[in-house]
């Protein structure tokens, strides 16, 4: 195994976690090798490490960009469960180490019984439309051109159709008409949140945005043509001559893709001729 050829293999297999099974029932687990953690192992280990898996390590963020649905959502449930247990070693009554079951689905300790789930924040991703346009944003800490639909945590006591109707008007200024569900997506950065998308609609004649810049870089409104021809664009999403960056989509393994993707198809449907 090759954990054992670089002397990891004990403790880590113990670290590991459960996070599914193939058609076969094989089991499959996923474990930290420490590579953040300069103690844990060298760099040379690393690069023999890449050349015996034949592949290189990246960072997960990017690696959004080339995994398939699949793979990124195990990606997802790896990233989530094995940051939740490295984040809660201790109890946090007694203070006392707390020791995981084999699959990693919880943590208990030893001296009190607590039982510890992995807990994951309910987050709102919410696609606003004036029937013929849709609003997309930005925050400053996106990469340079990327727009996105509308989110917010959801405070505690709040049902998920106030927290959508707080966040439109805090972050945009607009007051949500209609609202309809259209998926979720367990969301493992920076911690596990669990993604609930909507489409939302303002009145008509209600669309002036006033936007947060406490919370927002930018906001717009796009039309149905705009979004069409950014899904179909190709990156790199680079400067262009002009200084500006291209308009772009967030990758295709996010609910925002297939939320606004949904948006798009729905808009040729209505156009067409009936
Ligand atoms: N998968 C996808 O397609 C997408 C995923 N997301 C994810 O959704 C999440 C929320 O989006 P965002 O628009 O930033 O949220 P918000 O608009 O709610 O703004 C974030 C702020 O909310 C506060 N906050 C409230 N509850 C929490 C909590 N449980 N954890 C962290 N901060 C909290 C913090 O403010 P303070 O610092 O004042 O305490 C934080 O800075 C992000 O983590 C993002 O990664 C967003 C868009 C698309
Ligand atoms: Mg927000």
């Amino acid at each position: 195994m090759l954990l054992d050829k670089f002397g990891q293999n004990a403790q880590r297999v113990e670290d590991s976690v459960l996070i599914g099974c193939s058609e076969q029932q094989e089991a499959w687990f996923a474990l930290d090798l420490g590579l953040d953690n300069s103690s844990s192992i060298s760099a040379s280990q690393k690069s023999d490490m890449e050349t015996e898996l034949k592949g290189s390590f990246t960072g997960m963020r990017k690696a959004l960009f080339q995994l398939n649905k699949k793979d990124a959502f195990l990606m997802f449930t790896a990233q989530a469960l094995l940051r939740w247990h490295d984040a809660h070693q201790f109890c946090s009554k007694s203070g006392q180490p707390t020791k995981k079951n084999m699959a990693g689905s919880k943590r208990v300790c030893p001296s009190n019984n607590i039982i510890y789930y992995p807990q994951m924040a309910p987050v709102v991703i919410i696609l606003v439309s004036d029937g013929t346009r849709c609003l997309l944003a930005r925050q400053s800490s996106f990469p340079k051109g990327l727009y996105s639909a509308l989110s917010g945590f959801c405070d505690i006591g709040e049902s998920l159709e106030e927290t959508i109707r707080r966040e439109v008007a805090e972050e945009v200024g607009l007051e949500v008409e209609k609202l309809q569900y259209a998926a979720s997506q367990h969301w493992p950065f920076p911690d596990s949140s669990l993604m609930i998308a909507c489409h939302a609609t303002v009145k008509p004649g209600q669309t002036e945005i006033q936007v947060n810049l406490r919370e927002l870089e930018a906001a717009a409104w796009f039309s149905h043509d705009e979004v069409a021809s950014a899904f179909r664009r190709k990156g790199p999403y680079t400067q262009q001559q002009n200084g500006t960056f291209p308009f772009w989509l967030p990758p295709k393994v996010t609910i925002t893709h297939w939320l606004i993707k949904e948006w798009v198809e729905k808009q040729t449907c209505s156009s067409l001729p009936a």
